[in-house]
């Protein structure tokens, strides 16, 4: 299990940091393939990461154990198109998908058999060892489960899902939830800008308080998130001011219908791919 070869299709963002996130936990660089039509991105993976670079993903294929499909939802059927094309023998390959809103079936639609597979939806905080996973598997062998599990572990957080439709709920709460703190950091940055910061202390200002904030409730785990934002909150304050501001503008309501939102197009993608 440890000697398995594991290749990337497309690696871009998810792939590259699921990448960083597996060398930084041990797994040695000759045991992963990265592959991507762009040379610049495959040498950026090579010098980074040490790993095995192909830019013929058929060989790659071919040369590899476990397949990572992780090219945008709208470009997978043109890439397994290609295996089926090449009569590839895949049907000793453990296939793993990182899309989103492609199921398993369409998935296996698209490779012309019921090949082993499993739907994962990790996050880009993958690459430092910080990253969430969820997991659903279709027909895979406990030796396989054991080996994924090791790789997205190696991540950071992996967890196993029973029903294939908890892989949209787990994109609306960690898959594309980054971009959500992201864009919170952005809005503080900005403000502090024009309240006269310069940049670099803005950006300074808001990375360390997300930190902070973030290690805060890792190290507490006995004090409730809720119990350690009424903690920065005085009575009467001016965090109070902040906070009822944020509430009477619907900041919790706007968060919950935008991850609905975020299922509901990863239900549409579904239907469309
Ligand atoms: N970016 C994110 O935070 C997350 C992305 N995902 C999923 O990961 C997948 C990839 O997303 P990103 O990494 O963000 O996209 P990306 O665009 O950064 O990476 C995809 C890469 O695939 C390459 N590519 C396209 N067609 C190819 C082909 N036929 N052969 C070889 N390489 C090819 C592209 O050049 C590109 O570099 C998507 O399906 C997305 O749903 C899942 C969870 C989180
Ligand atoms: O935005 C997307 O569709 C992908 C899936 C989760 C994060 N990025």
């Amino acid at each position: 299990m440890a000697n398995k070869t594991i290749a990337f299709i497309g690696t871009g963002n998810m792939s590259y940091a699921i990448i960083g996130g597996m060398i930084k936990n041990g797994f040695a660089p000759q045991s992963i393939i990265a592959t991507n039509r762009n040379a610049e991105k495959l040498a950026k993976a090579h010098a980074d990461f040490g790993v095995l670079t192909e830019q013929d993903n058929l060989k790659a294929v071919q040369q590899a154990d476990v397949i990572v499909l992780s090219v945008k939802p709208q470009m997978m059927a043109e890439l397994c198109q290609t295996f089926v094309d090449a009569g590839l023998d895949i049907s000793d390959k453990l296939f793993v998908s990182v899309a989103a809103g492609i199921t398993v079936k369409r998935l296996r639609e698209m490779l012309a058999q019921d090949v082993k597979l499993v739907r994962c939806m990790p996050n880009t905080p993958s690459l430092l060892g910080r990253g969430v996973s969820g997991l659903f598997a279709a027909d895979i062998s406990e030796e396989e489960k054991a080996y994924i599990e090791q790789v997205f572990s190696s991540t950071g957080i992996a967890i196993w899902l029973d029903e294939e439709s908890q892989i949209n709920d787990v994109i609306a709460v960690t898959g594309s939830s980054p971009a959500y703190f992201f864009l919170f950091m952005e809005a503080i940055e900005e403000k502090a800008v024009a309240l006269g910061f310069s940049p670099e202390q803005a950006r300074a200002l808001v990375q360390q308080t997300a930190l902070g904030a973030a290690e805060m409730a890792l190290s507490q785990q006995d004090i409730s998130i809720a119990q350690l934002r009424a903690n920065v909150t005085s009575k009467g304050g001016t965090t109070h001011a902040a906070v009822e501001h944020l509430k009477a503008n619907q900041l919790p309501q706007t968060v919950a219908d935008a991850m609905d939102a975020c299922i509901a197009r990863a239900q549409e993608m579904e239907q469309q791919i």
